[in-house]
């Protein structure tokens, strides 16, 4: 037995990176933390050492690489430098793996050079992970780094899921397609819905919701996914923090032709100008809610459009799957939104769905029902944790 039973997991967002080093041996997760608003004027570092102690730090961070340079810093001061012996691998969350990545990968230039011709279908996302990537590569060039895919769990989408109805030769030539994301999630959820059930993942169908940040719902079927809203890249499908999700296509079409403005000016738009921030000017559902409280008409209507996306995709999903033995709210709007999860769910009852008000109120961190006892369709709500994924299956390949 090798001593090296650490993994440190790396997921690089847009403008943040967030860090845990876990322990594989024992569960325990000596540190965590994140940097967050990299590339602007100040980042903010807060860094959880082993004994509980938050570090918090704040200097200008002009781009990933920094950010991880202070985190190395930050691990390093509480003896867990990405030097130390017990580190067993790297492993990174990265967004887009196309068709080609259906499974953690071990990085090497040849996979990074995929992950950046990935580049034009994930521009928010995997240029950050191969900042990531790079930079952990030169802090410990010896050391395996292991790539978990957001897309990866998608592949199972049979072919009418996963195609558009556009012409099959422009498709093809051009990669277009449904790939679907946070997969890692949906997969780690779906699983602990079932553990939940008591039943099997592989009799069991479930609909995941992860509404966090960026948001998707996933249709799996007996542990594979059979259908997820987002598509050839982050933007499709529910309402998010920053994104429009589903528009007709023929409003960048009309935004190009009569209000003038250019490819990068609507996909920034569309990105991340739209959703909750476009629609109420606030992206963060906490502060939704208080203004909802206040009597916000604008906050009012942006929450009854996330929700009535959110309730038709259950709608369909229901349709996909003929029988559904779960709906499971997820990520830090699902796990924490009682409000959201009623709303949701509100006139389904004769589609066998509804939740207990008193459970749903419940604030936990476990996984936990709130739907009524003996009701035909389970609703839970069961925290994610794409780390603890991305741990175990970076622990599993470099070990085999
Ligand atoms: N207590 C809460 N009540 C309602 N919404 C919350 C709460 N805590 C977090 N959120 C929502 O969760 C979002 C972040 O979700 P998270 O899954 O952490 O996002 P990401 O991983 O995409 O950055 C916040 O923008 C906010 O809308
Ligand atoms: C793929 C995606 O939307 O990720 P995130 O929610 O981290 O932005
Ligand atoms: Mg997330």
């Amino acid at each position: 037995m090798t001593s090296a039973h650490r993994v440190l997991v790396l997921n690089s967002g847009s403008s943040s990176l967030k860090y845990q080093l876990l322990d594989m041996r024992d569960g325990s997760r000596p540190a965590a933390g994140l940097v967050e608003r990299i590339g602007e004027r100040v980042s903010r570092l807060v860094h959880t050492a082993p004994d509980g102690e938050r570090r918090e730090r704040t200097a200008p961070m002009a781009s990933h690489e920094a950010a991880l340079k202070a985190v190395a810093a930050e691990l390093a001061a509480d003896g867990l430098g990405l030097d130390s012996p017990e580190l067993a691998a790297i492993g990174h969350r990265v967004v887009h793996g196309g068709l080609r990545f259906t499974e953690p990968t071990v990085i090497t230039d040849e996979v990074l050079a995929e992950i950046e011709r990935l580049v034009p279908v994930a521009p928010l996302h995997n240029p950050a992970n191969i900042t990531g990537i790079r930079t952990a590569r030169a802090l410990r060039p010896d050391l395996p780094q292991v790539a978990v895919f957001d897309t990866a769990f998608h592949t199972t989408m049979p072919e009418y899921a996963a195609r558009y109805a556009i012409d099959t030769e422009t498709a093809d030539a051009h990669r277009i397609r449904r790939y679907g994301f946070h997969g890692t999630s949906h997969a780690y959820v779906s699983r602990e819905a079932a553990r939940l059930l008591g039943r099997d993942p592989s009799e069991v169908n479930v609909i995941v919701l992860h509404l966090g940040n960026g948001a998707s719902a996933s249709a799996v079927a007996g542990g594979a996914c059979v259908d997820t809203s987002m598509g050839l890249t982050p933007l499709e499908g529910l309402v998010m923090g920053t994104r429009s999700g589903d528009v007709d296509p023929a409003v960048t079409f009309h935004l190009r032709r009569v209000a003038g403005m250019s490819v990068d000016e609507v996909d920034e738009l569309l990105n991340k100008r739209s959703g909750l921030v476009g629609l109420c000017g606030d992206n963060d559902m906490r502060e939704i809610r208080r203004r909802i409280e206040e009597g916000d008409e604008r906050a009012k209507l942006a929450f009854d459009i996330y929700v009535h996306r959110l309730k038709k995709y259950i709608g369909a999903y229901i349709a996909v799957l003929g029988r559904v033995d779960a709906v499971v709210f997820t990520a830090g709007v699902g796990e924490n939104a009682a409000a959201v999860r009623e709303a949701a769910v509100e006139g389904l009852e004769p589609l066998g769905l509804s939740v207990d008000a008193e459970l749903n109120a419940v604030r936990s961190g476990e996984p936990r029902l709130i739907s009524p006892a003996g009701a035909r369709v389970a609703v839970a709500v069961v925290p994610t944790d794409e780390e603890l994924e991305i741990a175990r299956q970076t622990y599993s390949l470099v070990n085999n």
